[in-house]
């Protein structure tokens, strides 16, 4: 018997949203599913064996304890792009900091094993976030820990290019006494304009109140009260440019920041400008920022980040006399990395416990309270899309489908997108090798070219529950239980979830009421006597256990559906029997 395995959406009793991997019998009978790579790995979790996490930079003591009362912790520093790309299959997490790229290669090389890639920083830019979710691999960081780090070491470069700090001190050391030549400007009354209004941008600007700075900052999506609360102006970008004594960057590295500060933006700046940059090396055209620099445009520069880390020797913009260089410190104290550690490890070992952290960054996150409350729907969902899958008749094809939520609760109180994955996974696991998570539904649906739209229906009555039905409909197919085709010509399937269990109440325009565990057997027949107890010999004979049997028909004496919940998987021949009952017109085997 072969085993197979998938990440599992479950919503664990402390009200975190789970993923957790997940072994289970192959649908053999129906669609025969080939072994994924990562089945050995998976299993050895699931019988008890500790997962391994690769730490590929130094990381706290204190992260590194807690890794370890959980996982077998691998702490291989330095490691080429190669080494880590063979040592990543072996891996079911990865901490790095922001001196490791972890590429589109090494989701790839992981086979499948690696679940969680963890940031100790900010920072993200160093993983490929996108290969990441395709490969349904969770990537979280630690975003908080070092954010006054990293505003400190910014106000200490604000503080030293203004004194000259940097080239006094060797000017020192080199045996010479230049009083004239290091003589400095003043804070006091200057204008600064912060670029990036985030966590460190605030801080940041928090300080240079404190130092007597005119305070302006520039960020698109920065709320304005935050912004008021501290005493600093938002201001457009054109505004900061133009304006600012001091320009310090606090920005991500995106599509949209790379390269903001090139030869147009430095035409614009106040002559004798000064930057600070402990954001990205990226967000600045460094040979712009040469030229600006050797101009005078730019009086002088700050760098605690470059493009390419580290910079390569000799480079002009680090050996410029106007540029103070630090070796990306910006988040180097004791104080942080030791938070950085905690708050990485916790997510990491987390995440390994199907638990998805608060600061995950490629999956919707979705409020514990939510979360409690969506668990059988959850459940009931994905269950629906698994079902309606499996009565497409083959070469049909999937690609239209519709979701309905039915519910007393207003459009904007319902948050489907836990749902709406569930779907997918269950709508796509059956019938393909890939597995499907929060992380990567929305990308595996795309890419298989699946068109899931939602529609909700608002119903009269209590919105204590969030929801009275879900209905899973695939249009454009051919069905193989032409009764699972209701009146709208498309595969229906209908449930509601019953003394907090999934049940499956619709097929088609056939009412029927079975939970939703094990497997289940759907039966059309002409509604007559015995048909019933036939087929529950059939299967008594085989000892598979009938959990729950329901029929709904459209009249006395007409057509009926029956459905019927089983515990046990019954054998081809009793299938077979079943089908050859006189009465029974058409049926289908199911597997949840
Ligand atoms: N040098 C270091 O060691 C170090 C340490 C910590 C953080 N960082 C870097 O500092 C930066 C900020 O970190 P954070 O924790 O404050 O992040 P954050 O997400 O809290 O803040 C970033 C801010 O930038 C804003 N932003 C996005 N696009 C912008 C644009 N085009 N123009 C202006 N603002 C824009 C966002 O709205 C957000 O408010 C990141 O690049 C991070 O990697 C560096
Ligand atoms: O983004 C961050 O958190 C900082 O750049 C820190 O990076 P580091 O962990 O490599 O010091």
């Amino acid at each position: 018997m072969s085993v197979i395995s998938s990440w599992n959406l479950t919503i664990s009793l402390n009200t975190t949203i789970s993923l957790s991997w997940r072994s289970s019998l192959p649908s053999r009978a129906i669609f025969p599913r080939p072994k994924k790579p990562k089945t050995l790995v998976v299993l050895a979790i699931a019988l008890g064996a500790k997962p391994t996490v690769l730490v590929a930079e130094k990381l706290g003591d204190a992260g590194i304890q807690l890794l370890k009362t959980f996982a077998n912790v691998d702490c291989s520093y330095n490691l080429s792009p190669e080494e880590l790309c063979t040592k990543i299959s072996l891996c079911d997490a990865l901490i790095v900091r922001s001196g490791t790229k972890v590429t589109r290669e090494v989701f790839e090389s992981a086979m499948g094993r690696l679940k969680v890639v963890g940031r100790a920083g900010v920072g993200i830019d160093n993983v490929d976030i996108s290969a990441a979710t395709e490969h349904g691999c969770l990537v979280v960081n630690a975003p908080t820990a070092n954010t006054i780090a990293a505003a400190e070491h910014g106000i200490a470069l604000l503080t030293a290019v203004s004194r000259n700090v940097a080239q006094a001190d060797a000017s020192v050391k080199a045996g010479k006494w230049e009083r004239n030549k290091y003589v400095g400007v003043s804070l006091v009354g200057k204008i600064l304009a912060v670029m990036g209004f985030g966590k460190v941008g605030s801080e940041v600007a928090r300080r240079a109140k404190g130092l007597r700075m005119q305070v302006i900052a520039h960020d698109p999506y920065a709320p304005a009260d935050r912004a008021r609360a501290i005493g600093v102006e938002l201001v457009s970008f054109e505004e900061a440019l133009t304006t600012a004594d001091f320009i310090s960057l606090h920005m991500p590295l995106t599509p949209a920041t790379s390269k903001m500060f090139n030869d147009e933006t430095f035409s614009r700046v106040k002559k004798g400008v000064r930057i600070i940059n402990v954001a990205r090396g990226g967000v600045i055209d460094e040979e712009a920022l040469l030229r600006a620099l050797d101009s005078g445009i730019v009086a002088q520069a700050a760098l605690d980040v470059f493009t390419e880390e580290p910079p390569p020797q000799e480079n002009k913009l680090v050996m410029h006399e106007n540029v103070t260089v630090t070796p990306h410190l910006g988040a180097s104290t004791t104080e942080a990395q030791e938070g950085v550690a905690l708050e990485i490890a916790e997510a990491v070992v987390g995440a390994l416990k199907g638990e998805l952290a608060a600061t995950a960054v490629n999956a919707p996150m979705v409020p514990a309270e939510v979360l409690l409350e969506l668990s059988p729907y959850v459940a009931l969902t994905e269950k629906l899309g698994r079902l309606a899958v499996q009565l497409v008749a083959g070469g049909s094809g999937v690609k239209f489908v519709k979701v309905t939520y039915a519910s007393a609760r207003g459009p904007d109180d319902l948050d489907t997108r836990l749902l709406r994955a569930m779907v997918t996974k269950g709508l796509i696991e059956p019938i393909s090798s890939v597995f499907v998570n929060l992380v990567n539904a929305d990308f595996i649906g795309k890419q298989r070219g699946l068109r899931l739209t939602e529609e909700r229906i608002v119903l009269d009555g209590s919105p204590e529950k969030p929801l009275e039905f879900i209905q899973v409909r695939i249009a454009n197919v051919e069905s193989k239980f032409a009764s699972a085709i209701s009146n709208s010509g498309e595969i229906t399937v209908e449930g509601r979830v019953k003394d907090g269990k999934p049940h499956l109440t619709k097929v088609g325009s056939f009412g029927v009421d079975v939970s939703l565990e094990g497997s289940i057997v759907l039966c059309r027949q002409s509604d007559q006597p015995g048909i019933i107890g036939k087929v529950g010999n059939i299967l008594s004979e085989e000892n598979v256990n009938v959990n729950f049997m329901s029929v709904g028909r459209i009249a006395p004496g007409k057509q009926a559906v029956m459905t019927i919940g089983l515990d046990e998987e019954p054998s081809r021949d009793a299938l077979k029997k079943i089908g050859e009952i006189t009465a029974v017109e058409e049926f289908v085997f199911l597997k949840l």
